[in-house]
C-alpha cells in the first residue's frame, strides 16, 4: 500500500484494525475479504487465486488461509510484497503489459478460479480524479481477470459509487452469469467503495475489445458536469438544511479538478438563481473595483463579510443574511426594477424560505412533541419502576419508607420534601388530615368526614384550623412521633436481624455503660445498689422510686401513665400505701403542688435516715409541723412506724405541706445504704479492691488523689455534670441512641495509668500455667529427694570401716554425683530399615552412630504371623 495512504487517524483504528493485528494480518482490508468469501464461498473450492494490486497482502494471506493446500496463490502490485508462504508474489503495474507477461510466466497453460481486484490508486488528487483511475483500474483487472480467469470462475473487484459505477455494472453483467454489488461489514460507511462479485464466468470466444475500453465504456466527463451537474433542488436543500451531510451518490462532476469553488460577488448579486449559487460555491470574492465598493457599503456588515469568505460553514440563519443582504444590493443597484419591484423580488425570495421554514417549524414541533410524549412516558416509567421495587422492598423488609431519599418525595407516604423537623409544617400537615378526617358535630360527637385532605387550603380554613385545640394537635403530633418512633424501631429490628454483629455490638454497649462513670456520687450508691449499676445517684432514687411503685401499685395501673408523669408515680405509691385517700384527693394534691418534683428525694432519705432507732418514738415531731393531730394519734398508741408515716402523710396531705414524708416499704431499707450494715460495707471493699482499678479512668483518678492534684470534695463535685442529671424521659430512642454516642462525659486519662494497667496486664499474662509450675514443683522435690538419699548412703559409707579413706572418698564422690544427677534422658533409638545396602547386613550397619533398631518388611510379617499363632495357641489350649 502507497505511504500517501497510511490510516493514522485514530478514528480509523476501529475493531478490525485491533483484530487484524490480534491475528497477524497485515491489513484490516483483510475482513473485507474473509466477509466476502463467508457470504459467497469462492476460496474454498479455488486451485489459483490471481490478486491483482495485493500489497501488502492481506487478502493473500486470507486466500493462503481458506484455499486448499497445493493450490496456486500470485500476487501483483505496484509494491513489493513481503514473502507469504505458499503465494508467489511481484511488483508490476496490472495496467501494463509487462505485468500480464509476468502473470503468463507463472500461470503457463493454468486458468485461475478467482481473479482478486482490491486496487485503490494513490489518493491526493481530486477525488473525481481518483474516481475516475480507480474505475479504470477495474476495467484494467476486468482485462486481466478475463484473460486468466476459467469458465465459471469469479472476479472479485472493488468499485467506487460514482457515475461509471452502472456502466461498470454493465460490462461486468456482459461477462458474468452472476453479478452482485455488495459491502461488507468491515469497509467502513465513510468510505464510497463497494465490491462487486461477479460469479459464473461465461468464458465467451470472442470478447468486444469496446467492453474493457475505457473510452468507451465510461461516459464522456465533459458531457457529465452539464448533464449531471448538481440540481437545483439539491443545493436548495444545501443552503436550507446546511446541517445535512448529503451523500454524492450520483458521484461529483467529472471534469471538475478541485473542491474548492469560489463565485465572484457581482454573479452572486446579478444572478437570478442566488440559492444554487450558495449550495455550490465555497466562497464569494471581490475583486473588482464594484464588488470592492459593495464592502464598504453600510449594509455590509462584518459578519456579511465573514459569511462570504467560506459558505461551507455557514448555518441558515447566515445564508439568510446573505440573501437579504444581496436583495438590499439589488435594491441599491437598481436591479429587476423594471421586471418586477423590489418588494416583490423580496417576496419572492421570503415566500420561498416562509414555505420552507413553515414546513420545516411545523416538522421540527411534531418532531419536539413526540420527543416530549416519549421523555414522559420514559419518566412515568421509570418512577412506576422506582416505586414498584420500593414497594417490593418494604414487603421483604429491606428498608424502611425514609432509607432512602426516594421515598421522601412519595407521595402516598404522606411526607413531602420538606424538613420532617419543620414543625409548622407538620402540624399544618396535621391539621389538614385532621379537618379531612374528622370534626365535631354540634353534639360534641366525632364525625367521619370523607373530604379528602388538605383539599382547600383557603384562609377560611387556615382560621379553623387555627381553631384546632392544643390538645388534639398535641394528640396528632405525639402520634407522628409514635410512628416516627415506631419506624426507627422497626428499623432497628431490621438491622438487628441483618447484622449479626449488631448483638454483640449492643451487649459491649451494654458492658460499656455498666463501665460508665458516673461521678464518684453516684458511684457510691452503685455500689449500694445490686440492680441498678449504671445509674446516677439521681437516677438510682428516681429508678429506686419506680420500681417500688411497680412492685406496690395495682396491676391495673397504666403503665404509660407511670413513664410520662413521675409526679403520678408518687401519688401511686402513696395511693398504695394509704388505701384510705381517694383519687380525688391525690388529683388535687398533682394540680396543687406543681413543685412537688424536687422533694421526694429529700423525704426519702429523710425517712431512711429517721428509721434508725435513735429516732424511735420522736420522728413524727421532727417532720409534722402541725403535730396536733399526729400527736393525738400517736397518743392513742400507735406504735408503728409504718402507721405513723401513713398519719403523717395524711396529715401533710390534707394540710397542703411542701414537706412530703413518703411511706417506706421495710424492703427499701435492705436496699438503702446503711452505715450499720457492715456486711454492705466489707461487699463494698471487695467490689472497690476487684473493679475499682481496672479502667485508665479510675487509675488516672486514684493517682490524682494519691498525688494531692485533687481531694474527694472536687472529685464528688465533679461528679455532678451537666452529664449525670440527663434526663431521658419521653426522649425517642433513636435520639437516645445517637445521644449514648456522642453525650459522654471526657474523663481524663494519663498515659501512666494506661501504661500502668498495660503492665498489669503483661504481668499476668507473664505468670507460668499451673501445671507448668506444679511439674517444675515435682522435678525440684524429686532432685532433693535423690540428693537426701545419696547422703544418707555416704553417711554410712563414712561409718564403715572395712575401707579406706580413699576408697571411702570415692564411693562417697560417686554416690553424690548420682545423687546430683539430672535424671538420665531417654536416649534416642535410630531405626533402619533393613533394604537395599542395609539387606541382610549382620550387624551395626554402615554409618549408623549410637542405639539403633534394624526393621525389616520381612519381620513385620514373621511378627504379626507369630502374634497369630500365638493368639490360637492360646484359644486352643483353653
Ligand atoms: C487497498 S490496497 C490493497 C490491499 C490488499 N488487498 C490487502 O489486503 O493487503 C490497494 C493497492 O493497490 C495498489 N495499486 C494501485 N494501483 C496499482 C496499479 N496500477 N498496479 C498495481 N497495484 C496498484 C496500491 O499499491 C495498493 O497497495
Amino acid at each position: 500500500m502507497g505511504k500517501a495512504q497510511k490510516k493514522t487517524g485514530k478514528g480509523r483504528l476501529d475493531k478490525y484494525y485491533k483484530l487484524a493485528k490480534e491475528q497477524g494480518y497485515r491489513a484490516r482490508s483483510a475482513f473485507k475479504l474473509i466477509q466476502l468469501n463467508k457470504k459467497y464461498s469462492f476460496l474454498e473450492s479455488a486451485r489459483c487465486t490471481i490478486d491483482l494490486c495485493a500489497a501488502p497482502g492481506g487478502w493473500l494471506q486470507v486466500s493462503s488461509k481458506y484455499m486448499p493446500p497445493n493450490s496456486l496463490i500470485i500476487g501483483v502490485d505496484l509494491d513489493p510484497i513481503k514473502p507469504i508462504p505458499r503465494v508467489i508474489t511481484f511488483a508490476a503495474d496490472i495496467t501494463t503489459t509487462h505485468c500480464r507477461n509476468l502473470l503468463r510466466n507463472e500461470m503457463k497453460d493454468w486458468k485461475a478460479d478467482v481473479v482478486l481486484h482490491d486496487g485503490a490508486p494513490n489518493v491526493g488528487t481530486a477525488w473525481i480524479q481518483d474516481a475516475f483511475s480507480q474505475s479504470e483500474l477495474v476495467l484494467m483487472s476486468l482485462k486481466l481477470a478475463v484473460e486468466f480467469l476459467i469458465k465459471g470462475g469469479t472476479f472479485v473487484t472493488k468499485v467506487f459509487r460514482s457515475v461509471d459505477y452502472n456502466s461498470l455494472l454493465w460490462v461486468f453483467n456482459q461477462l458474468f452469469g452472476k453479478v452482485e454489488a455488495t459491502k461488507p461489514p468491515s469497509s467502513r460507511n465513510v468510505s464510497a467503495e463497494i465490491f462487486v462479485v461477479c460469479r459464473e464466468f461465461l468464458a465467451p470466444k470472442f470478447i468486444d475489445p469496446k467492453f474493457l475500453d475505457p473510452k468507451h465504456v465510461f461516459k464522456d466527463p465533459a458531457s457529465l458536469l452539464s448533464v449531471d451537474g448538481p440540481s437545483v433542488n439539491d443545493t436548495q436543500a444545501n443552503v436550507f438544511h446546511p446541517e445535512k451531510k448529503r451523500r454524492h451518490r450520483s458521484g461529483y462532476a467529472d471534469n471538475d479538478y478541485t473542491l474548492f469553488h469560489t463565485v465572484s460577488a457581482t454573479k452572486f448579486i446579478r444572478e437570478p438563481e442566488p440559492i444554487a449559487l450558495l449550495g455550490t460555491y465555497n466562497k464569494i470574492t471581490f475583486e473588482t473595483e464594484e464588488e470592492k465598493e459593495w464592502l464598504n457599503l453600510e449594509i455590509t456588515k462584518s459578519d456579511i463579510k465573514s459569511n462570504c469568505d467560506d459558505l461551507k460553514v455557514l448555518g441558515k440563519g447566515d445564508f439568510k443574511a446573505l440573501l437579504k443582504w444581496r436583495l438590499n444590493l439589488r435594491e441599491d443597484l437598481g436591479i429587476d426594477v423594471s421586471a418586477k419591484n423590489v418588494e416583490d423580488a423580496t417576496e419572492v425570495v421570503d415566500v420561498t424560505e416562509v414555505v420552507d421554514e413553515e414546513q420545516q417549524l411545523s416538522e421540527e414541533l411534531e418532531r419536539l412533541n413526540a420527543e416530549t410524549a416519549a421523555r414522559l412516558k420514559r419518566e412515568r416509567r421509570k418512577t412506576n419502576e422506582i416505586r414498584t421495587r420500593t414497594i417490593q422492598r418494604m414487603q421483604l423488609k429491606m428498608t424502611a419508607p425514609l432509607d432512602i431519599g426516594l421515598e421522601q418525595t412519595d407521595a402516598s407516604l404522606n411526607l413531602g420534601q420538606e424538613d420532617i423537623f419543620d414543625m409548622e409544617h407538620t402540624n399544618k400537615l396535621i391539621r389538614g388530615k385532621q379537618q379531612s378526617v374528622f370534626w365535631t358535630d354540634n353534639d360534641g360527637d366525632v364525625v367521619i368526614d370523607d373530604e379528602e385532605e388538605g383539599g382547600s387550603g383557603s384562609e377560611d380554613d387556615e382560621e379553623e384550623e387555627g381553631l384546632d385545640t392544643d390538645e388534639e394537635r398535641e394528640r396528632k403530633v405525639a402520634q407522628l412521633e409514635g410512628d416516627i418512633d415506631n419506624l426507627y424501631d422497626a428499623y432497628q429490628e431490621r438491622l438487628r436481624d441483618r447484622d449479626l454483629k449488631y448483638k454483640t455490638k449492643e451487649s459491649r454497649k451494654k458492658n460499656a455503660q455498666r463501665e460508665e462513670w458516673d461521678g464518684v456520687a453516684a458511684k457510691d450508691s452503685d455500689d449500694d445498689s445490686d440492680s441498678e449499676e449504671s445509674e446516677g445517684g439521681w437516677e438510682i432514687m428516681e429508678n429506686q422510686k419506680a420500681n417500688d411503685d411497680d412492685s406496690s401499685s395495682d396491676s391495673s395501673s397504666d403503665e404509660s401513665d407511670d413513664e410520662e408523669n413521675p409526679e403520678s408515680n408518687r401519688n401511686k405509691r402513696r395511693r398504695a400505701t394509704d388505701p384510705k385517700t381517694t383519687p380525688k384527693t391525690k388529683k388535687q394534691k398533682v394540680s396543687s403542688n406543681p413543685v412537688r418534683p424536687s422533694v421526694p428525694a429529700a423525704s426519702h432519705a429523710s425517712s431512711v435516715w429517721f428509721k434508725q432507732d435513735l429516732f424511735k418514738g420522736v420522728g413524727d415531731l421532727d417532720v409534722s409541723d402541725d403535730g396536733m393531730e399526729s400527736e393525738s394519734e400517736q397518743s392513742e398508741g400507735d406504735a408503728n412506724a409504718m402507721e405513723v408515716d401513713e398519719v403523717q402523710y395524711r396529715n401533710s396531705d390534707s394540710e397542703d405541706d411542701d414537706f412530703e414524708v413518703v411511706p417506706q416499704d421495710n424492703s427499701d431499707d435492705e436496699t438503702m445504704w446503711d452505715v450499720d450494715n457492715e456486711n454492705e460495707d466489707e461487699a463494698k471493699r471487695s467490689k472497690v479492691g476487684d473493679r475499682a482499678l481496672l479502667t485508665a479512668e479510675a487509675v488516672t483518678l486514684a493517682q490524682m488523689l494519691v498525688n494531692r492534684q485533687t481531694t474527694k470534695t472536687e472529685l464528688i463535685n465533679d461528679g455532678f455534670n451537666r452529664y449525670s442529671l440527663n434526663a431521658k424521659d419521653g426522649l425517642p430512642g433513636w435520639f437516645l441512641e445517637e445521644e449514648a454516642k456522642h453525650y459522654k462525659a471526657n474523663i481524663p486519662i494519663t498515659k501512666e495509668a494506661v501504661d500502668a494497667l498495660r503492665a498489669k496486664q503483661r504481668a499476668l499474662d507473664a505468670r507460668p500455667i499451673k501445671k507448668v509450675a506444679e511439674a517444675k514443683a515435682r522435678k525440684k522435690f524429686k532432685a532433693a529427694q535423690r540428693l537426701d538419699k545419696a547422703m544418707k548412703k555416704a553417711e554410712g559409707v563414712i561409718s564403715t570401716t572395712d575401707m579406706t579413706e580413699r576408697e571411702k572418698a570415692q564411693q562417697i564422690v560417686k554416690l553424690m554425683a548420682k545423687g546430683s544427677a539430672k535424671k538420665r534422658e531417654h536416649k534416642e533409638v535410630k531405626v533402619v530399615v533393613a533394604r537395599g545396602s542395609t539387606r541382610g547386613v549382620k550387624g551395626r550397619p554402615k554409618g549408623v552412630k549410637g542405639r539403633y533398631l534394624m526393621v525389616d518388611s520381612r519381620m513385620k510379617k514373621e511378627l504379626r504371623a507369630k502374634k497369630r499363632k500365638d493368639k490360637a495357641n492360646r484359644k486352643r489350649s483353653k
